[in-house]
């Protein structure tokens, strides 16, 4: 495994070195060293509570580490301006969701992103910006999608618009907080085969994808990281961690773990 003490910040996306988060007496996350390639593909596995949010949250400069350093595209944070820093990513996480405001179409959405703001009235946009996110809601296979209102959306729409409002800025990275999640089994397969294809698009960001279930990984990703309260498990290249040992470790329980073509699928040893 690449060591973490050896290697040049700047050239990373993140960078985190003996970083921890408490809250009181709770630890949040301990003692975390990860660090996350520009041509990289991470998924952060783990059950609830296992801080896989607070550590996407440390990846998008929204939380800074009680004790450790955390880099973000060679800025360390608490030494750089947060403001600067937060259009390089782009974020899709479910509390976005709930403040977008169900009156603004989906093209509009997705456009203001480029201005930091949920709410296109604030600010004019021009044809560049608006044909920008219509190719974009392409590329999630939701053009026709464009001039609806997001209000009227389904679950799955709503997560494909926020992905291609993530993307609007051009990020250098791209975090998605369990973007499958409330999602049927149709709905579930269309998105892991459009984030499969973004994975797989050496132009794209680097990605990281928070998820509790492995049916969840699209193919194309290429790392994983293992939580279990607060600490890692296991990291590294996908195949070499994502094994029945560690998973089982993981979610504390005996675990069967099979591998169909580029997909995983677990359930409970009987
Ligand atoms: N402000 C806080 N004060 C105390 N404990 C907190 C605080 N925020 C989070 N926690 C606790 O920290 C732990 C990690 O939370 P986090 O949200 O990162 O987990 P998670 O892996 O994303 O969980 P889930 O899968 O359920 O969303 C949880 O046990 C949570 O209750």
């Amino acid at each position: 495994m690449r060591g973490v003490a050896d290697v040049d910040v700047t050239d990373l996306v993140v960078h985190m070195a003996g970083v921890s988060v408490r809250r009181g007496k709770n630890v949040l996350v301990g003692n975390i060293d990860w660090s996350v390639e520009l041509d990289e593909r991470w998924v952060v596995l783990g059950p609830n509570g296992a801080g896989k949010t607070t550590l996407l949250r440390l990846s998008s400069a929204e939380l800074h580490p009680t004790k450790g350093k955390v880099h973000l595209l060679g800025e360390r944070l608490g030494k750089t301006d947060v403001q600067e820093l937060k259009p390089r990513i782009g974020l899709c996480s479910a509390a976005l969701n709930g403040r977008v405001p169900g009156d603004e179409t989906v093209v509009d959405l997705v456009v203001s992103a480029g201005y930091a703001v949920l709410g296109r009235w604030r600010e004019e946009y021009g044809k560049q910006d608006t044909d920008r996110a219509r190719e974009l809601l392409g590329t999630l296979g939701i053009e026709h999608l464009a001039d609806r209102l997001y209000g009227t959306l389904s679950e799955g729409e709503r997560k494909r618009t926020l992905i291609a409002r993530a993307l609007m800025t051009d990020p250098e990275m791209l975090l998605l907080d369990e973007p499958a999640a409330g999602l049927d089994l149709g709905g579930r397969e269309d998105l892991v085969a459009k984030l499969s294809e973004l994975a797989l698009d050496p132009d794209a960001p680097a990605m990281v994808l928070v998820t509790h279930h492995v049916e969840e990984i699209p193919p194309g990703f290429t790392h994983a990281l293992l939580l279990r309260e607060g600490s890692v498990v296991a990291q590294g290249l996908l195949d070499d961690v994502l094994t029945e040992e560690n998973l089982s470790k993981t979610f504390g329980q005996d675990l069967e773990l099979q591998k169909s073509g580029e997909r995983f699928f677990a359930r409970r040893k009987v």
